[in-house]
């Protein structure tokens, strides 16, 4: 098997850099589906990825809004992997984990193991506990072909509080990535992508531009486009020049593409997938035009 960003980079060459993020925010599941239960939750995903299958090559479900219904909703969240891989879909799964070593392994099993309950390509990992931390990750991904996702420059408004602080002359996402360097050699592949993502968040485009200084073979998951305010432009800050096109990752949108308006007042199933699939291929078109036009490189 190839590795993860391998996998990854070769999909959003074909499709583009759109990844669909499965985020089943409390009472926006349609009746259609079931509401806001855990079979809704389940179904509800699965028709997200069936709509997404063809158009995107990576989804990406957040975990925490699974996890509010407990054991049920953590089944739904298998489901929803478990049907992604069907679909032939990578699976970014969003659990911002972090924890000692010894611990962390737990996670890193439940996620990237050959046998892990939750399929996933990657896992998206806090590092602020620590090098040590990512270890076990690291090590599940070398082993099985996957990816670790650590969160660099986040997109929320209050991703400044502390990783904009200085640290002796450079701002705290700075110095985290520049210790992720070896990491990030450690899983470099076969296309010279590695398989350690950054998150880079559309919110922050400069500092989007300085991580790619930072880390050059790195491939970024840059949430906040669309629903928060960040435009295709903003999110494509730190891609690179590839021949006459811009890549370097994946852009997630969860609201604006699973949520789109029209879609909580479809009547029907088919009307509610051809209101989310157009919704799909409207973000998607948007980005691509913007990773292929010469504008968008030299901005
Ligand atoms: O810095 C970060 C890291 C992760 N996220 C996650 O991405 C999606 C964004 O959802 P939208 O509806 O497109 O805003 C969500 O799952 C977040 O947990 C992020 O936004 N920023």
């Amino acid at each position: 098997m190839s590795d993860f960003a391998t996998r990854l980079i070769a999909g959003a060459r074909r499709l583009g850099p759109l990844c669909v993020g499965i985020d089943p925010h409390p009472g926006k599941i349609p009746d259609l589906f079931g509401g806001d239960t855990p079979d809704g939750l389940a179904a509800w995903g699965e028709a997200v990825v069936a709509a997404a299958a063809d158009r995107v090559t990576v989804v990406k479900p957040q975990v925490g809004l699974f996890e509010r219904h407990g054991p049920d909703g953590m089944r739904a969240l298998q489901r929803v992997c478990k049907a992604s891989k069907e679909a032939g879909l990578l699976v970014i799964t969003d659990a911002k984990r972090g924890d000692i070593g010894s611990t962390a392994k737990g996670y890193a099993l439940a996620y990237l193991s050959p046998t892990a309950p939750f399929p996933s390509d990657a896992v998206t990992v806090n590092p602020y506990m620590g090098l040590d931390t990512l270890e076990p990750f690291l090590e599940q991904a070398e082993a099985n072909g996957k990816g670790v996702v650590v969160l660099a420059r986040t997109s929320n408004p209050g991703s400044s509080d502390f990783q904009a602080r200085d640290l002796e002359g450079a701002p705290l996402y700075a110095r985290v990535v520049e210790a992720l360097a070896p990491a990030i050699e450690r899983l470099k592949g076969a296309e010279g992508w590695s398989s350690l993502m950054l998150v880079a968040g559309a919110t922050g485009p400069d500092e989007a531009r300085h991580l790619r200084q930072l880390a050059e073979n790195a491939l970024f998951l840059v949430p906040g486009y669309g629903a928060q305010g960040g435009g295709a432009a903003d999110a494509l800050a730190g891609f690179k020049r590839a021949g006459n096109r811009l890549e370097g990752g994946v852009v997630n949108a969860s609201r604006s593409v699973t949520f789109p308006d029209g879609a909580d007042s479809a009547a029907t199933r088919t009307e509610w997938t051809a209101i989310v699939e157009a919704a799909i291929d409207e973000a998607q078109a948007d980005l691509s035009k913007h990773a292929g036009s010469t504008s968008a490189i030299l901005a």
